[in-house]
């Protein structure tokens, strides 16, 4: 089964809703070649009206949600909320919102689990802090984080995986092409001993990480690389490159 390149752009909590609309211009210039699929998330703010704007065939995520369907939450955002705005995607679990936020491994897991419920699909991020890296413990970690998801959901079909090293978030430091494929590699043959072949067949696994117009052709000839989930980039025009990169 081929899996469709996956080209998410996060704007994390960047921009003025003139350069949301500048954004939405830029994106809206842009071919999405056939098998590609690209999910922009704006902030929270922004999101509808980048949503009405953009043309159908870029998607928009939300950033973040709770897992409450209302309720008195106070700065909360419901994944049925999203869904009213007839969104289809989230972000969860963004190493932003583990370390700032303190969101658990738990938390992400049952945050997964209750936005597909309500019927969205989910980019779940994971990844090692640098410590981690140079206490040879990425393996351990990832997997960590992805058996707290998978003890919440059972069918993996609307989750993408963005595997992002909190050492190249934001940094410049990519990963190498060899770095990411070994734990893309690592996540793939996790999912096939602890879900199933059909998810390991299947699911989307992301590199996120100072991906930019220079390197994503590298990263995404690697076999287990199936998109990107890029930041500051996807801020600027470069971000075009980026979506033609697999043509
Ligand atoms: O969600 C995106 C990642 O955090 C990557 O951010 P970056 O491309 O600015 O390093």
């Amino acid at each position: 089964m081929v899996r469709n390149f996956f080209i998410g752009g996060n704007w994390k909590m960047n921009g003025s809703l003139a350069e949301a609309k500048k954004l939405v211009e830029m994106l809206n210039g842009f071919e999405v070649p056939a098998n590609t699929e690209v999910v922009v998330a704006p902030p929270a703010l922004y999101i509808d009206r980048v949503h009405q704007g953009l043309k159908k065939e870029i998607k928009v995520a939300a950033q973040n949600a709770y897992l409450k369907a209302s309720g008195a939450y106070t700065g909360e955002i419901s994944p049925q909320m999203l869904k009213d705005m007839g969104l289809e995607w989230v972000v969860l679990g963004h190493s932003e919102r583990r370390e700032y936020f303190h969101e658990s491994d738990e938390l992400v897991g049952k945050k997964t689990a209750f936005a597909l419920e309500a019927g969205l699909s989910v980019i779940a991020c994971i990844g090692e802090k640098l410590e981690e890296r140079e206490a040879n413990i990425t393996n351990d970690v990832v997997a960590r984080q992805m058996k707290a998801i998978a003890a919440e959901i059972k069918d993996w079909t609307n989750v993408v995986v963005a595997y992002e090293p909190v050492w190249a978030i934001g940094t410049g430091k990519v990963a190498s092409p060899e770095q990411a494929q070994d734990v893309h590699q690592f996540l793939r043959e996790w999912l096939a001993e602890n879900v199933s072949a059909k998810a390991a067949e299947e699911t989307r696994i992301l590199y996120g990480g100072s991906v930019n117009g220079g390197n994503c052709k590298t990263l995404g000839a690697k076999p287990d690389i199936d998109g990107f989930l890029v930041g500051g980039a996807s801020l600027k025009p470069e971000f075009g490159e980026i979506i033609l990169s697999r043509q």
